[in-house]
């Protein structure tokens, strides 16, 4: 096999992550070479972050279906990446088109040829899960790839799943016009928050005509009347017609198929690849002395593929930590307050821990919360939704995790993130002052509050 160049650093993947490792480190004078096998620039730009948030944002001002169409397009760059790809080439980073795979310590494979690395990152994102329920496979399906580039717009759509993209769709097609029916097996949205942030979404769900069917279960699905469409079988008895099924149950890291065997990484599909605080890959469980070949550098990884916080800011926060890391200088990533952001109308934020999360660890958790209700922006944008709880760790004094739900509640609640990360006393929070109408005045009563009860 030809055996072409050696790089300093090979970046596997051109995600979000990917591709501001390869740039920072080009920029810093190293050799690098970015692998991407679709377009660079990953999943984000193209098929999730930027074409959902202008879909949502068309909903929300009531665009036609045409012109949030023509402007997810125009916003996504018509899926083309030459710009990306010839702004990295000023750079200084040379992209190889195709699937990389890792032969052994030091060569990867590319499109059949091979090349030399001394570092490696692997940044290979993650993949949508497809659930295993009978007869989905030959069922017209969408992943959020296709439901977010394709023109088509499903006279009834079927969602399955109630997380971040299961709730961003629903809103999406809902407001286009679509009948959107959404299956969650467990009993609220956003399992993963707390309670209130998942009903207060139902609610808006509901009445922009969302059918939600939470704690039930698809459990068999067939091709519709005449091949078309799909019927879909619940576990309580219920029965769907469908003319799309969107797979919003979740995604995993994609591991499979690089060769990081040929490392010594124990690959277990479906599973992150476990790093440590300085994003570098942790190998395996104490056999490593015996197992492990000799690397020629390091062996790092960020982004989904770590499942760590699995979003485009938690991705690019891996990259920096890896590029520091890289260039020798030590930097430990620090994950208490990464926010997490639902787009929908009203918005969800949360960051840091959750109160079921704080309960887990055994933390003096107090809580105080703040409808937004009470403040004079609702009455001024006449819009009453919404409402904010905050989280202290009794013991230390110190905010440890928040969500809100509200309109623009991904701006507003950015302060309450700095407070966690710079671990602000609650004391010192009380007297920071808000403009007068915004939605951050709700955050004083609560302070308040948590600050009284120490
Ligand atoms: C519908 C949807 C909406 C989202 N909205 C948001 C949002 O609003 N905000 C937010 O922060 N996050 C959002 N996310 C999450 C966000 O998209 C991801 O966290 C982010 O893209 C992860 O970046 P990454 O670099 O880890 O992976 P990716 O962007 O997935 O990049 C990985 C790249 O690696 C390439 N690759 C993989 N294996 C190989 C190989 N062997 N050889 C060559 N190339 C390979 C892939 O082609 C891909 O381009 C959303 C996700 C979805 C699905
Ligand atoms: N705004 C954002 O930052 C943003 C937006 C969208 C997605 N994301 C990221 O993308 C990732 C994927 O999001 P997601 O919503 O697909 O996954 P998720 O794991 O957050 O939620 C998946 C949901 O699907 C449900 N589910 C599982 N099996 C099912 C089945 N057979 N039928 C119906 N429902 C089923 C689960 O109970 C869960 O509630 C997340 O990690 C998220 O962080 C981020």
């Amino acid at each position: 096999m030809e055996r072409n160049h050696h790089y300093d650093v090979v970046v596997l993947g051109g995600g979000t992550a990917g591709e501001l490792v390869a740039t920072e480190l080009a920029q810093s004078g190293r050799d690098v070479a970015l692998v991407e096998n679709r377009l660079v620039g990953g999943e984000s730009p193209y098929f999730a972050c930027v074409p959902s948030k202008s879909l949502l944002l068309s909903a929300r001002r009531g665009e036609t279906w045409e012109l949030a169409i023509a402007r997810r397009d125009e916003v996504t760059g018509h899926l083309d990446d030459d710009r990306v790809v010839a702004r990295m080439a000023e750079d200084g980073v040379t992209v190889l088109r195709g699937w990389g795979r890792v032969t052994r310590p030091g060569t990867i494979e590319v499109d059949g040829a091979e090349h030399g690395y001394t570092d490696l990152v692997v940044s290979t994102g993650s993949e949508p899960v497809v659930p295993a329920v009978p007869g989905l496979a030959d069922a017209p399906t969408w992943t959020s790839d296709e439901a977010l580039t394709v023109p088509d717009l499903p006279r009834r759509l079927v969602v399955l799943g109630g997380g971040p993209v299961g709730c961003e769709m629903a809103q999406v097609y809902a407001a286009f016009g679509s009948q959107v029916t959404l299956v969650e097996p467990a009993g609220r949205l956003l399992t993963a928050e707390a309670a209130f942030t998942g009903e207060i979404l139902a609610d808006a769900l509901r009445r922009i005509g969302v059918d939600l069917r939470l704690g039930s279960e698809v459990v068999r699905v067939a091709r519709g009347d005449g091949g078309a469409g799909a019927r879909l079988w619940l576990a309580d008895g219920g029965v769907l017609a469908a003319d799309r099924i969107l797979l919003a149950s979740g995604r995993r890291p994609r591991v499979e198929g690089l060769g990081l065997e040929n490392l010594g990484v124990a690959v277990t599909p479906g599973q992150p690849l476990a790093v440590d605080e300085t994003c570098a890959v942790t190998l395996g469980d104490g056999d490593q002395e015996t197992d492990t070949p000799d690397l020629p550098g390091g062996l790092w990884a960020a982004g989904d593929v770590t499942g760590v916080a699995r979003t485009a800011h938690a991705a690019r926060y891996q990259a920096r930590v890896v590029v520091s890391n890289v260039l020798g200088k030590r930097r430990e990533a620090d994950y208490r307050a990464v926010p997490r952001v639902v787009y929908t109308t009203p918005a969800v934020y949360a960051v840091g821990l959750s109160p079921a999360q704080a309960e887990e660890r055994g933390m003096d958790l107090l809580t105080a919360g703040y409808d937004l209700a009470a403040t004079t922006r609702a009455a001024v944008e006449a819009d009453d939704r919404g409402r904010v709880e905050l989280y202290a760790d009794r013991s230390r004094g110190l905010l440890i995790g928040a969500a809100a739900v509200g309109l623009y509640a991904e701006e507003w609640m950015s302060e309450i993130a700095l407070a966690i990360r710079a671990q602000t006393p609650l004391g010192l929070l009380t007297d920071v002052v808000h403009a007068f109408p915004t939605f951050g005045e709700a955050l004083e009563a609560p302070l308040r509050e948590l600050a009284g009860r120490l």
